[in-house]
């Protein structure tokens, strides 16, 4: 990939998408509705700029490097009721505060990332569900139908993703006044601290949090602090690139090169059931020239990876390429080494990232889809391990989560039990850690990655 540019940029924004098979995607029916809303869209201005998608990918360089780490984080599937105020600001605290947690124990940047302003769409297993003796659509993301149970609400309707658009618009405003605006100034980290319910972890932030403010306050009384850089935090947006209308009709060439950037966020990944090599996803983040990931699940092969390094990167461009490896934790030790060591300098050329969710999900006796906290924890010990034994690069970890105190991974320092995930089960797709178990993650995340120093 290149981004020399000879000549005047394209005129236009008219792309010839190819006609490639696309897994996990809407039946809209209504034609004319679906025209309209693409129409619409294409119309809006872009989420975010490419300038700045290049500037993670310089930051994903890094990492890729050895020299960051990634932090990406958020819920499995954001709702169009859940863009709020405190929904927000509740998610970004969670993160800030993983990220100092991670900093501070590994010594070096953390890039944060969130799953945010644009990951409103599911791939699901199942195209229906049944609940007694009605068999409806199943719930795909407010991008596409709503959860409640009934047909009106399961029909796909385009009009959503206009909806998704604006949310995503309003999601990243609020994000980026937060994160630029003073609210993730250092000299802040004890107040991401208020409001969340006492436990082990804020404890020890607490703690972890008067060490940072005596050091920031000698920094800053030596003339070495910069105000500044300390009053701001970069903060980049994410999500899966599935639904293809609403990725396609948000991609625009970039006004100074003329080259495609898909705009509706700075990083977008491949889910594990639409990684197909000759599908259109695949195709599709081909051709935009944002950082780009693709999950690898268990059935992950070395010609499955050498293949999409092939065809996402061929020129091995620094920070264009994550891996986000969700394995599970009773099988990363066995696979993992292996996959990294038969793909050889290949391994060196992208980013690795962990996602210990998705390999990890079960059923409660309850019927609530679940996770256990240990479980979480192992498969990110196990990738330590497993860089660690091939001599690559740990890059980071992939989450979901919530900053809001539900119920709804089983485990952790709360001792959350499954009888206990009825209190406050509110995702409507895979569970998330809690803020209690989200910092404790960071806590032990960062402890591995002291340990490797
Ligand atoms: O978030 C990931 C997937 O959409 C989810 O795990 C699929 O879940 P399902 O098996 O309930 O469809
Ligand atoms: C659908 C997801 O994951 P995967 O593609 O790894 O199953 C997800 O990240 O929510
Ligand atoms: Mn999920």
């Amino acid at each position: 990939m290149t981004t020399d540019v000879t000549g005047p940029p394209p005129i236009g924004q008219h792309f010839d998408w190819a006609d490639l098979p696309a897994k996990q995607q809407p039946t809209w029916g209504d034609a004319e509705a679906l025209e309209r809303a693409v129409t619409t869209l294409k119309g809006f201005p872009p989420l975010v700029f490419a300038g700045e998608c290049d500037l993670l990918r310089d930051k994903l360089a890094a990492v890729t490097r050895g020299e960051a780490f990634l932090l990406q984080g958020g819920d499995c599937a954001e709702t169009l009721d859940g863009v709020t105020g405190p929904n927000i600001r509740e998610r970004i605290k969670t993160i800030l505060q993983m990220a100092v947690v991670l900093t501070y124990g590994a010594g070096m940047p953390v890039v944060k990332v969130g799953r945010l302003a644009g990951q409103f769409a599911k791939p699901r297993s199942s195209d229906l569900e049944t609940r007694e003796d009605v068999t409806l659509p199943a719930y795909r993301g407010d991008m596409v139908n709503g959860f409640e149970f009934t047909p009106e609400a399961r029909a796909h309707d385009p009009n959503r993703m206009v909806s998704v658009y604006h949310a995503s618009a309003s999601t990243l405003n609020l994000v980026r006044a937060f994160t630029t605006g003073g609210y993730a100034d250092l000299r802040s980290v004890h107040t991401w601290n208020k409001g969340f319910l006492a436990g082990p972890a804020q404890s020890r932030y607490e703690q972890m949090a008067g060490e940072i403010d005596r050091a920031v306050r000698f920094l800053e009384a030596s003339g070495v602090a910069d105000a500044e850089e300390l009053r701001r935090v970069e903060f980049y947006s994410s999500h899966e690139a599935l639904v293809l209308d609403y990725e396609r009709a948000l991609t625009r060439r970039d006004s100074r090169t003329g080259l495609p950037y898909n705009t509706s966020g700075h990083f977008i990944w491949v889910g594990e059931r639409t990684r197909g090599l000759d599908d259109a996803h695949i195709d599709f983040v081909s051709q935009v020239h944002n950082p780009i990931g693709v999950k690898l699940g268990p059935t992950a092969t070395r010609d499955d990876v050498l293949r999409l390094v092939d065809k996402l990167d061929p020129e091995g461009t620094p920070g264009r390429l994550t891996f986000i490896t969700r394995m599970g934790a009773g099988k990363i030790r066995d696979l993992l080494p292996p996959l990294l060591e038969s793909v050889g300098e290949v391994a060196h050329q992208v980013a690795w990232i962990c996602d210990p969710m998705h390999g990890n999900t079960f059923t409660s006796p309850s019927g609530h889809k679940t996770r256990r906290f240990e479980d979480v924890i192992d498969e990110v010990a196990g990738f330590f391990e497993a860089h660690r034994a091939v001599g690559t690069w740990p890059g980071g970890i992939h989450v979901e989560l919530t900053g809001n105190d539900v119920t709804e991974c089983v485990g952790g320092s709360g001792a959350l039990d499954v009888a206990d995930l009825g209190l406050r089960y509110e995702t409507l797709c895979d569970p998330r850690l809690n803020h209690q178990q989200s910092l404790e993650m960071a806590f032990q995340v960062a402890s591995m990655l002291e340990a490797g120093r």
